[in-house]
């Protein structure tokens, strides 16, 4: 039996995904976290957890590094919740457009005796403009940012995309209408719309930053719904008060952003959709299963790809540091226990290096003794020994 923690609240139609093989929440000694926002930094991970999977895209709450030292191999399920966060980004640059917050907010105020005043004669007060023919710069253009952007274009907007890594992938679905920006500047420097979809990391901290909104027009509307922190809300908050923002909207609220009539903070609801909660459950679900069950690797965050079908009776998957020497390393502890390779892939990702042995005869008395060994090799932080049932 696989034992999974769940943090969160977790589509139960993702969770109803796990075979009769995984029990939830039953044990200190997990295989598996499925998570989605839960911080998990101040967290010991435990030596028994292999995976952790994210329902979700951001993984700024899982600490990377630890888990690849303690041999646990990371995941999200990308795209999962796209679509969530395009249409609560489309509905506000409307929302934006139209000051229909205000309007909204001024229409609920209103009584008996003056509901004619108020809907009739001070609608004045709430002139909007069209999305039509204005500009929308897009900064990141994975999942979301490329569903936002191709919305807009369906809107008659122009849009400028901003994304130095975009994968070959990810380019595909990207409009051929977007125009493509060298810098941030220069993308939106004719923007009337800002708005950031790119990963939190040391890279992304404040990518927002004065700079960036000092080359925005006067009147510009800026869009977080990434992370906090890529935005920097200090210099939002100078930019507001200078009048240069006309409004910012972000999924994460801050002290400096409470109270005023120029933020709107939604909390933290981007991806909070059925649909997009029971993508990203189902995925991570499926996601754990292979991982555990096969030790396949597709698209973690911490380790490289490596895909073999499981043919022979039993595998070995070894995680280790990627250093020279480590496959000879390993095989020769397999031939001391006398053992025959039947087939064997080896991947390196970053500092990180992943490999699968098959084999077909097992003495299961000195199997132990071997998973010994090879954690034994100072460099090994993760050995598992897989079998069909
Ligand atoms: N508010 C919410 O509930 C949600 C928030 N998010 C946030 O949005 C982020 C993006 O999500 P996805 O599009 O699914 O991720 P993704 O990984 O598909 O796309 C991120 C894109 O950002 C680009 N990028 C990275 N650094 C960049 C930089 N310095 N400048 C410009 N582009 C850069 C990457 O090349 C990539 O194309 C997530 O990492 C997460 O933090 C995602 C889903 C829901
Ligand atoms: O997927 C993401 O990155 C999100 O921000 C969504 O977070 P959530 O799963 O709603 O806590």
């Amino acid at each position: 039996m696989y034992q999974v923690k769940t943090y969160n609240a977790i589509a139960q139609a993702g969770l109803n995904t796990f075979t009769k093989d995984y029990a939830l929440n039953q044990s200190d000694q997990p295989d598996a976290y499925l998570i989605r926002s839960v911080n998990l930094h101040q967290e010991t991970l435990p030596k028994s957890l292999k995976v952790i999977a994210r329902a979700g895209a951001g993984v700024n709450n899982v600490p990377l590094e630890a888990a690849t030292a303690n041999g646990t191999a990371v995941f999200n399920t990308p795209g999962s919740n796209a679509n969530a966060v395009k249409e609560l980004v489309i509905a506000l640059l409307v929302i934006a457009s139209r000051n229909l917050m205000a309007a909204a907010s001024y229409s609920a105020e209103h009584t008996e005796a003056d509901v004619s005043q108020r809907t009739e004669h001070d609608k004045t007060k709430f002139n909007g403009t069209e999305l039509l023919g204005k500009t929308l710069a897009v900064i990141g253009l994975g999942h979301v940012g490329s569903l936002v952007a191709n919305a807009a274009l369906s809107l008659g907007m122009n849009v400028i995309g901003y994304d130095p890594y975009l994968s070959a992938d990810a380019a595909w679905n990207i409009a051929k209408q977007v125009q493509r920006a060298a810098s941030i500047k220069d993308a939106v420097k004719d923007a009337d719309y800002v708005t950031v979809h790119v990963p939190k990391n040391e890279d992304t901290l404040h990518l927002i930053s004065t700079t960036e909104l000092n080359a925005m027009q006067p009147g510009v509307n800026l869009f977080n719904y990434s992370r906090i922190g890529i935005v920097d809300n200090a210099a939002a908050v100078t930019a507001l008060n200078a009048g240069h923002v006309a409004h910012y909207y972000t999924d994460f609220g801050e002290p400096q952003l409470a109270n005023r009539q120029d933020v709107t903070v939604t909390p933290h609801i981007g991806g909070s959709t059925i649909e997009a909660e029971v993508n990203g459950a189902t995925q991570a679900a499926k996601t754990i299963m292979t991982y555990l069950e096969t030790g396949n690797v597709k698209a973690a965050i911490n380790l490289p790809d490596l895909n073999v079908p499981f043919n022979a009776a039993y595998r070995f998957t070894v995680i280790h540091e990627n250093v020279p020497n480590m496959v000879s390393q390993i095989t020769s502890k397999l031939a001391t226990a006398n053992l025959n390779i039947a087939t064997m892939a080896n991947a390196a990702k970053d500092k990180t290096a992943y490999t699968i042995i098959d084999v077909d005869d097992l003495d299961h008395q000195s199997s132990q003794q071997l998973i010994d060994a090879l954690n034994a090799i100072p460099a090994v932080t993760r050995v598992r020994l897989l079998s069909h049932n």
